[in-house]
């Protein structure tokens, strides 16, 4: 049953794409005769977009065949390193559209996974969802308490879907692994449907974006700037989740913001700032800043708030990613290219025979140009990307975390421009990237070193007499141990000493004895060899002691 769905929908998949004229993007020498041939037995299905450009039918193509090649393809416009211009652009105006699903199944799933009926779980629940997307559906509703709430419900059936397709697409990477040889070391066309994947089911577990959107709040708790609505874990399942409801305005309302009387260009300020303060102070960023994930509060506009939801995506950085921005962004505003090539391979981004000059030199190209603007255009994003596109070319491995940074990082600079377009982007920055490259590489560092080690020797400092204590006892008995084993040693050294005396006293005996018998000198012959075997006896005695 399961091959004969995924037959059926490898048909869809193939018509689509024939339909939209996309084998013609194959390249010649490629379309090796089984290709043709199959091509030539599909001969009722034909390009029925010639008018259209390639990129266009692409997107086409990826919209018609549903949420998992939507999201794939919002996924690849971001990789402009992979893409060529035009295809990425086009790529990225995909949009979400799918229809909703019936609310009454949304209801069902919710009663399944909480085990009671809707009506004991909470009030007015609306049949009618608020918005719809490729994995989930949000409908609104009431706790028992009065509180608003939404609920979000993963689409049923979404998992099959997901894996039937991803499957299909994972087949497809292998094949264009085998055939497609050169490019494939670049290219790695499994290891991105691989990611792609692990993201997909990443977001079907809607736990996993209850305990981010936790953190997140809890990390921006009674902060002015930003705002994360609460979760009501006790209903939350891997597929439904339950929080407070916001009313905000969408950040895509440029127009309702002015005509609320927001101060755009704090707001602008802050929507940097907050996100500094996720990477630089937490660590923890929200990575899927997508218009309708963001909103503004309605209230004080003046002391503009952000409101953060659906922390499905977050990235978090460890201590290598931190040092390694640390470094780069200061060699870069030191203009010092060849520490920013010698500081990739130092860590291992790239492979160690990787040729300094050549390196140095194309990242010298591609990011001098960004110095001639004035430093408060400086767009970190860009830098950032321009760093990672020309180190993927030497080979960088994706850190896939860096990459989500600068992507977020590119969205936030574009949204405060959108905000406010003389913002200062520069100076805005400047007091959270002073502050962190202190902690990361100047004297601070040393101190949180310290810092970091103090919980332990806190701990251990009231155990400290005794271990000092147990310490001296123990020291103790072993220097006894170790003067016993020493007497012991000379005792036995001395004996061997002996042994050894008594052994060459027997053979100096023999031979003495020996030479009275051939001097007939019997008696002495005799007394002789036997107090040699009597020497010899002791002494061995000595030895094997
Ligand atoms: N707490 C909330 N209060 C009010 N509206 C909300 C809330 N959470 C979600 N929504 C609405 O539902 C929409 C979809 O929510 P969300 O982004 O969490 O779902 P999603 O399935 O992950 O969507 P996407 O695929 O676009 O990321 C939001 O754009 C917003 O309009």
């Amino acid at each position: 049953m399961k091959k004969l769905r995924e037959l059926i929908r490898l048909y869809q998949i193939g018509k689509t794409l024939l339909e939209y004229g996309l084998d013609e993007l194959i390249p010649a020498r490629l379309q090796i005769w089984p290709a043709r041939m199959a091509r030539s037995s599909l001969f009722w299905l034909k390009n029925r977009h010639p008018d259209l450009s390639r990129a266009h039918r692409i997107r086409l193509a990826f919209e018609q065949l549903g949420p998992v090649f939507i999201k794939f393809g919002q996924m690849l416009s971001t990789r402009r390193d992979l893409l060529p211009p035009d295809i990425a652009q086009e790529l990225a105006l995909l949009q979400d559209r799918v229809p909703p699903f019936p609310g009454q199944l949304a209801q069902l799933q919710i009663e399944a996974s909480l085990g009671a009926p809707i009506n004991e779980l909470f009030d007015d629940f609306a049949i009618t969802p608020l918005a719809s997307a490729s994995i989930a559906q949000v409908h609104t509703a009431r706790l028992k308490t009065g509180q608003e709430i939404v609920i979000k419900v993963i689409r049923p059936d979404i998992e099959k879907t997901i894996d039937a397709d991803v499957s299909l697409m994972q087949t497809l990477a292998r094949l264009v692994a085998r055939f497609a040889p050169a490019r494939t070391q670049r290219l790695r066309p499994e290891a991105v449907v691989e990611e792609y994947r692990k993201t997909l089911f990443d977001e079907l577990n809607l736990l996993r974006e209850a305990a981010n959107a936790i953190q997140l709040r809890r990390n921006f708790e009674g902060s002015g700037t930003l705002y994360v609505p609460e979760i009501y874990s006790d209903y939350c399942r891997e597929n439904v989740l339950v929080m407070e409801r916001i009313y905000g305005i969408p950040v895509s309302d440029i127009a309702a913001l002015k005509a609320n009387g927001t101060n755009m260009k704090l707001l602008a300020e802050r929507g940097v700032e907050v996100f500094f303060t996720q990477v630089f102070r937490d660590s923890f960023f929200h990575a899927d800043m997508h218009p309708g994930n963001i909103f503004v509060s309605y209230q004080h506009p003046q002391d503009p708030q952000w409101i953060g939801i659906d922390c499905g995506i977050v990235g978090t950085l460890n201590k290598d990613d931190k040092r390694y921005l640390a470094d780069n962004f200061l060699a870069f505003f030191n203009r010092d290219y060849r520490k920013v090539a010698e500081l990739h391979v130092e860590s291992g981004w790239v492979p160690a025979d990787t040729k300094i000059e050549e390196f140095e030199s194309a990242i010298r190209t591609v990011l001098e140009p960004i110095f001639e603007k004035p430093l408060s255009e400086i767009s970190f994003g860009h830098v950032l990307l321009n760093l990672f596109n020309t180190a993927r070319r030497f080979n960088m491995a994706v850190q896939p975390q860096l990459v989500l940074l600068q992507k977020t990082l590119l969205y936030v600079e574009g949204v405060g421009r959108q905000l406010y377009p003389q913002l200062d982007l520069w100076k805005t920055a400047k007091p959270f990237l002073e502050e962190w490259m202190q902690q990361q590489v100047g004297y601070k560092a040393v101190i949180n070193a310290m810092k970091e080690k103090a919980p332990f020797w806190a701990e251990k400092l009231p155990e400290l007499p005794e271990l000092v204590y147990d310490a001296l006892r123990q020291a103790k008995a072993q220097h006894q141990q170790v003067q016993g084993l020493y007497y012991q040693f000379a005792r036995h050294d001395k004996e061997q000493g002996k042994g050894r005396f008594l052994l060459a006293m027997g053979a100096t005996l023999l031979l003495a004895g020996t030479l009275l018998l051939a001097m007939d000198k019997n008696q002495w012959a005799f007394s002789a060899l036997v107090l040699a075997l009597v020497s010899w006896w002791l002494g061995w005695r000595k030895i094997s002691r």
